[in-house]
């Protein structure tokens, strides 16, 4: 089974034990650009994933004890064939789940590569100092924890994939990765990536196929020895009773509904275009700043200036280089942000922004959408909407910024923007986030710690995290006393 999107041929059954395995079931992967059908795809059923589980059980017995330069110089080989194929990657990524070709060409699968890369060479430096309790010397091992189950959703399919598969098999971990079913379809690229570079069979394996079914066998699966999990929090729940039955460790990238304070001191159009920034993705980015907190002595010239620079995005075909937002990924998707704005406006608030669909590009596409001054317990203040819906309030103080911001059940991200660098240290050491980017957005280095805290996740991936989760940490202890003399 196999479809041609943008010239590039694609393998649309699974791929487990170093082969093609296809199914009686299928599932359609539609294009939000036009909502065309693009590809028919192997849907999985448990025995699917009983099979990969096992190919996967089997490949660790070996990858597991495979030495830690050949994993990283097969790693380096997947980043090599990642770069080669980074076009193909890209407009196959676009027609799939409609983010910017332009992104994706020159952010995003690079990206993609440097996942590789990054945790190839972290592998390579991975050491903790032994140490002496009494004579007693102590030493600090990684041991790979067996097959990892990944999981991941549609807003940057590949690069949320391979941000998880990639430290997985740098800890000699195997793989089964579920990607997500509205945008399936770089992962099976990246199988034959992989392939080529030499990894052995069942070390990586790719089940396509539903969450209910798919995912929810996979996350079931006794022979699975980690979840991790990026996507929303309902679906978190489950996987997390599943986790439960065979006491699984897991790691979460959840939601977020992220504070971005603007103080009266910032740089105002670095504050403007970075707030306007997050409307990028079409809003489908976990980590968005999508509740705009405002100095009220600034907050007539900022509206100003924000809502000028964001009448000025261009909406439209993502595979358009001049194109700064695409559509929504898919009816559904697109029908619950038009939920949450209509009863945002039946419950009497008015957008100064948008509002609606776009009428004039008709399809999956939404307006760039804001709200001012939602009351407290408002919806569209309290939830994750996953589109081009912010919100924007002002304070008047320090405390009530840092109170305002800390006011989610969330903890992904936060935003702080202020001309004021002791001011930065001191509000965001208060935000309750797993991440705080002073005067900057996205700004992401692969050695930090990545993950949410409250609603927004469990633990934290990168650098040595990565690899403090997909293993079985161990300390080993050394008596100074009672070795042979042989010994
Ligand atoms: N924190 C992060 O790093 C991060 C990054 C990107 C997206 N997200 C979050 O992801 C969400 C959007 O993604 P979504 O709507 O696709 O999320 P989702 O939870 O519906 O789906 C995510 C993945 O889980 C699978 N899945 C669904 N039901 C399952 C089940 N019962 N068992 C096992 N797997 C199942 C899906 O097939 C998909 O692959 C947003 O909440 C967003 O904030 C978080
Ligand atoms: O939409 C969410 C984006 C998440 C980004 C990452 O997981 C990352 O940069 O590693």
């Amino acid at each position: 089974m196999a479809a041609t999107v943008e010239g590039v041929e694609i393998d649309t059954r699974h791929w487990i034990g170093g082969r093609r395995v296809d199914s009686a079931d299928r599932f359609q992967s539609i294009s939000p650009i036009d909502e065309t059908p693009i590809a028919d795809v192997a849907s999985a059923g448990s025995a699917e994933i009983e099979q990969a589980a096992a190919a996967a059980q089997t490949a660790f017995k070996t990858w597991g004890r495979t030495g830690r330069e050949e994993r990283a110089r097969l790693l380096h080989k997947i980043a090599d064939g990642v770069e080669a194929n980074i076009e193909r990657l890209a407009v196959v990524e676009t027609r799939d789940n409609g983010s910017l070709l332009r992104s994706h060409r020159r952010g995003v699968m690079p990206r993609v590569a440097h996942n590789f890369r990054f945790f190839a060479d972290w592998l390579l430096q991975l050491d903790h100092p032994d140490f002496d309790t009494r004579g007693h010397r102590n030493h600090v091992s990684w041991d790979p924890a067996g097959v990892a189950a990944i999981i991941t959703p549609w807003n940057a399919p590949l690069m949320l994939g391979t941000w998880r598969i990639a430290p997985a098999l740098a800890s000699g971990c195997t793989v089964v990765y579920k990607p997500p079913e509205w945008a399936p379809l770089t992962a099976s690229l990246l199988a034959d990536i992989t392939a080529e570079a030499g990894l052995p069979d069942g070390v990586f394996n790719v089940v396509q196929g539903l969450g209910k079914t798919a995912g929810a066998a996979l996350t079931r699966h006794p022979k699975v020895r980690r979840i991790s999990f990026t996507g929303s929090v309902p679906t978190a729940k489950t996987i997390a009773a599943a986790a439960a039955e065979n006491l699984v460790p897991l790691s979460f990238e959840l939601g977020g509904k992220s504070p971005f304070i603007v103080f009266a001191d910032t740089d105002l159009d670095l504050a403007v275009s970075t707030a306007v920034g997050q409307y990028d993705n079409a809003g489908q980015v976990c980590l968005a700043g999508t509740r705009i907190l405002v100095e009220e002595s600034i907050r007539a010239k900022f509206l100003a200036a924000f809502t000028e620079k964001a009448q000025a995005i261009r909406q439209g075909d993502p595979r358009d280089e001049t194109i700064d937002i695409g559509p929504q990924i898919s009816r559904p998707h697109f029908q619950r942000i038009d939920g949450f704005v209509r009863r945002a406006k039946e419950a009497g608030l008015q957008p100064v922004l948008g509002g609606g669909p776009n009428a004039k590009l008709g399809g999956l596409y939404y307006q760039p959408t804001l709200f001012l001054d939602p009351p407290e317990n408002a919806e569209i203040l309290r939830e994750e909407v996953f589109g081009p819906v912010l919100c924007l309030q002002s304070f008047r103080t320090e405390e009530q910024a840092i109170a305002m911001a800390n006011d989610t059940e969330y903890g992904l991200a936060g935003v702080v923007m202020t001309g004021d660098e002791e001011r930065a240290k001191r509000v965001s050491a208060q935000i309750n986030a797993g991440l705080v980017w002073n005067n900057c957005f996205f700004v992401r280095d692969l050695r930090q710690p990545f993950g949410g805290n409250g609603k927004s996740g469990i633990g934290r991936e990168g650098g040595t995290w990565s690899f403090d989760f997909y293993c079985d940490v161990k300390a080993s202890i050394f008596s100074p006393n009672g070795w042979s003399k042989n010994g």
